[in-house]
């Protein structure tokens, strides 16, 4: 079986790389980043997620099977019951409550992306919508593990950015983007033709752009 994800990755190459390897994510990875803006950053990512766990219901409603229901209903809940706890606990340590997080006025960059997601459910099908997910969730997986593989256990343990690094290289993250390749796979093999494949890397390629665009906010702003 072709892995599509791989496909779309290459024929994205440098809008998946200008991702992955944004100047955001190096300069956390060395513990270089500013705190001020890793907070600006996580306050963004918190309204981010909000949407995105919008997403991942749509993707529960354009669902024509059970299988697909209960796949975007795990992807709904690791982000509300997991993954936004970080932010949770995180935001805490800086005296700000989840209220306080929620109230935020969202940045032009995070509104362009997660309207982007959800438009392309709300105009595509399923194989569209998990396309657009499929930077954010994969790209995650890949940029935690990778710090957490070039840090190791010596450095990463006095890291100043350790738990979000441990949270997206933990074997519970790695397995939810593990699903969604899988997933994206599945639906490929019975919705992908070649014609289609040129629009959904077009998406795919999109995406990767806002997510570039999302890291440069937080370090701009
Ligand atoms: C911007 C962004 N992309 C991807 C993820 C992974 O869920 C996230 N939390 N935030």
């Amino acid at each position: 079986m072709s892995d599509v994800f791989e496909r779309l990755k290459s024929a994205a190459q440098e809008d998946w790389d200008a991702y992955v390897n944004h100047m955001f994510v190096f300069r956390m990875g060395i513990g270089a980043l500013p705190q001020a803006a890793f907070q600006r950053y996580l306050v963004q990512d918190y309204l981010f997620l909000i949407q995105f766990a919008r997403a991942n219901a749509l993707a529960i409603y354009k669902s024509r099977t059970l299988a697909d229901m209960r796949r975007a209903k795990a992807a709904l809940s690791a982000i509300l019951d997991v993954e936004l706890n970080l932010h949770i606990r995180l935001s805490e340590r800086w005296g700000l409550s989840s209220g306080d997080l929620e109230q935020a006025r969202e940045e032009p960059a995070t509104t362009a992306y997660t309207r982007f997601v959800l438009d392309c459910g709300a105009s595509g099908d399923l194989l569209d919508l998990h396309t657009a997910l499929a930077p954010c969730v994969i790209g995650y997986g890949e940029i935690g593990a990778r710090l957490a593989d070039s840090l190791g256990p010596a450095h990463l343990a006095e890291h100043p950015y350790r738990e979000w690094i441990e949270e997206y290289a933990g074997p519970a993250y790695q397995e939810v983007a593990a699903a969604a390749r899988l997933h994206l796979n599945a639906l490929a093999e019975r919705a992908l033709t070649e014609r289609r494949f040129g629009e959904l890397a077009g998406l795919f390629g999109e995406a990767c752009r806002l997510e570039a665009d999302f890291w440069q906010m937080s370090l701009t702003i």
